[in-house]
């Protein structure tokens, strides 16, 4: 199965762009740097070089540092990498003027800076829309500068330099696209139970766990409702597994139904499942439990061989000051073990003033 094209591209896309933002100052300062020793380079081997260069190549490489070490809330990050692109080649050019062939001079460290930037953006576009200012740059001044003999050079390097971070960019996008989607399978498999499309025990202990702290902080209500399928075993027995999994399924698709879009359910157990109810105290926690028991009592189970209705048996717990989510939990358990021996398809509720109805 390939499963690349399923993948939701937007995600991957801003996460591209995340990337980008986040590598940008480390990639811009290690490319000033660059420059500024090409520079000094340039001035030890050569020593035609006037200093006044290197103070115009200083000069740039600071103005191109607002290119990367401006605030996240700046512009794009493509626009700024084109920026800081499009002031270094600048800032490498200024080897032209004191130096015989300086352009040419500069064209090798241009055109490994060129090239790496496939590391950083590996996109197609975007890194073309970066390099793409730069290039023109430089075939521009080889065309003005340069004997015609010499800037042919120069325009076959503005070419190479981008079909290399090309090249480079579409291995890396493809490594990390699949790196990705590795990645979101596993953690959907870590989040979410694979036969109901509940949230798997785990998850929904770290959600509970958190909101249970909002409600603390903001002495807001909140309420767990346990529920349990009733006689589910006979249910095995006398339609076997495949029945037995429908039914868990119609319970997961009632709960998702029934609930607000701020609650979410998870299976904790076999045929044990959670509800969270954030913001929701005893009254309106009992109501959204009947709606819930009432509406899986009345669903046809999908698939079984003869009209099939089972029922849930639901305990609740509202959320005190102190309590913490072992506790609560413990609360709705057993208010959940007090619907069963009412006689199933009921719902209980925690506290000192028992409540069972049904
Ligand atoms: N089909 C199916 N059955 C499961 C799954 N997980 C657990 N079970 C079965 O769920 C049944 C649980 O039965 P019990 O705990 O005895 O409870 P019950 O029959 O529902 O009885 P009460 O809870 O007292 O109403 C067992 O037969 C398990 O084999 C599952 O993923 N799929």
């Amino acid at each position: 199965m390939d499963v690349r094209s399923s993948a939701p591209r937007r995600v991957f896309e801003r996460r591209c762009e995340r990337y980008l933002r986040r590598l940008l100052p480390g990639f811009g300062s290690v490319f000033g740097i660059g420059v500024l020793c090409d520079g000094l380079w340039s001035q030890l081997v050569e020593s035609a070089q006037s200093p006044a260069s290197l103070a115009v190549r200083a000069g740039l490489v600071a103005i191109a540092s607002f290119g990367y070490a401006m605030p996240r809330s700046g512009p794009q990050p493509v626009a700024r990498a084109s920026f800081v692109y499009l002031v270094h080649a600048a800032a490498l050019a200024t080897t032209a003027r004191p130096l015989a062939d300086g352009l040419l001079h500069a064209v090798p460290s241009l055109f490994v800076w060129m090239a790496a930037l496939g590391l950083v953006e590996p996109r197609p576009r975007p890194c073309l829309n970066i390099l793409a200012p730069t290039a023109l740059l430089y075939a521009a001044l080889g065309a003005f500068m340069l004997p015609s003999a010499a800037a042919p050079a120069i325009w076959a390097a503005c070419v190479a330099a981008p079909a290399l971070a090309l090249a480079l960019g579409s291995r890396l996008l493809h490594l990390r696209h699949d790196l990705w989607l590795r990645e979101r399978q596993l953690l959907r498999a870590c989040r979410y139970d694979s036969l109901s499309g509940a949230l798997s025990r785990q998850y929904l202990m770290e959600l509970a766990q958190h909101d249970l702290s909002l409600a603390h902080r903001h002495g807001r209500p909140l309420s767990v409702a346990m529920l349990d399928i009733d006689h589910f075993k006979a249910v095995n027995d006398t339609y076997g597994h495949a029945v037995g999994d429908a039914v868990i399924r119609a319970l997961t698709a009632t709960c998702v139904k029934t609930l607000r879009a701020t609650d979410y359910v998870g299976r904790i157990g076999g045929e044990e499942f959670v509800c969270v109810l954030p913001e929701a105290g005893a009254d309106e926690a009992w109501a959204c439990a009947e709606r819930l028991r009432d509406a899986f009592a009345g669903q046809v189970i999908p698939g079984a061989p003869r009209e099939l209705r089972c029922s849930v048996s639901i305990g609740l717990a509202v959320h005190r000051d102190t309590q913490d989510w072992e506790s609560l939990l413990r609360e709705a358990d057993g208010a959940m073990y007090r619907a069963k021996a009412a006689g199933r398809n009921r719902v209980a509720m925690a506290g000192p003033a028992l409540a069972v109805a049904g």
